[in-house]
């Protein structure tokens, strides 16, 4: 269970990242974070595992204050918290192996891991995350010679190698095309489903959240103005809490075809 509590975060330069936020998300939730783009989603994603600092309230994890914790305590934690970026953050010259065996240095010494010496355990768990995303077969490929959507396909076993109980993926298909988004949503999907993993998601476009979500909140100058569930999250409500309605995909898609028999 994630919760914040009265969570606010001022930015050095006085931008208000979050106002006030009061949630709570249970364990096991598929919870998508939508809003235009500034209005705090990535903030609010990154200040559950601490990239992020807030500025007063207290985000609080399975009963402990993550807010509070130092040294060691904040290690095991974020242990609990696989990340998933729009940008992969794999290491491109190392192998997909490598890139998802790297979900465990949080539980060795850091001469071990630099090493590269993980124990037969860590090689079968890397194992059994890869065949959980399709992807197997790559396992001793460079990462930088795969497609875009496999590399995220990566970046969530490594997180499953990590044994994260919570998954927080901000913005995880904004530089995919709809048929890899599709694959890598329905792999997020599948391990929350199946492992119980509770799963945070910042989308761009509503559409995308709706499909997947079983819980939307909507964020707008770092606040929270819509927080429920998937029926409940329909354009005419958006229209009216953001003055117009979320971005879909297919307006994006539409947009760009537009653009390119401009051309
Ligand atoms: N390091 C920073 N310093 C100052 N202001 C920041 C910083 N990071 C974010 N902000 C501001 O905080 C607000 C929330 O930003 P955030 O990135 O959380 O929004 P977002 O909803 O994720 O937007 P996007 O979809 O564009 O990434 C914005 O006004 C943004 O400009």
């Amino acid at each position: 269970m994630i919760e914040f509590k009265n969570v606010s975060k001022v930015y050095p330069n006085g931008t208000q990242g979050l106002k006030d936020i009061n949630v709570t998300i249970e364990k096991g939730e598929f919870v998508v974070i939508v809003g235009l783009s500034g209005a705090g989603k990535s903030t609010f994603l990154r200040s559950i595992n601490r990239l992020h600092e807030i500025t007063s309230g207290e985000i609080i994890i399975d009963g402990s204050s993550i807010t509070e914790a130092k040294g060691r305590d904040l290690r095991i934690a974020r242990r609990d918290i696989g990340m998933i970026f729009q940008s992969f953050n794999l290491v491109k010259r190392s192998t997909v192996l490598r890139n998802v065996l790297s979900g465990r240095v949080g539980y060795h010494s850091t001469l071990r891991t630099v090493l590269g010496l993980f124990p037969k355990e860590d090689v079968n768990l890397a194992f059994n995350a890869l065949e959980r995303v399709n992807i197997v077969e790559k396992a001793y490929t460079r990462s930088d010679q795969l497609s875009g959507g496999q590399q995220q396909r990566v970046s969530i076993a490594r997180a499953l190698a990590q044994e994260a109980k919570i998954i927080l993926a901000d913005e995880p298909v904004a530089s995919l095309d709809p048929l890899t988004t599709k694959q890598v949503m329905d792999n997020l999907q599948k391990i929350n489903q199946e492992l119980g993993i509770t799963t945070v998601v910042n989308l761009h476009f509503i559409d995308i959240a709706r499909q997947y979500a079983t819980r939307i909140i909507g964020l707008q100058a770092g606040e929270v103005v819509f927080d429920g569930p998937v029926e409940e999250a329909t354009d005419e409500r958006f229209s009216e809490i953001y003055g117009r309605p979320l971005e879909t995909r297919e307006d994006e898609e539409v947009g760009a075809s537009a653009n390119e028999s401009a051309e």
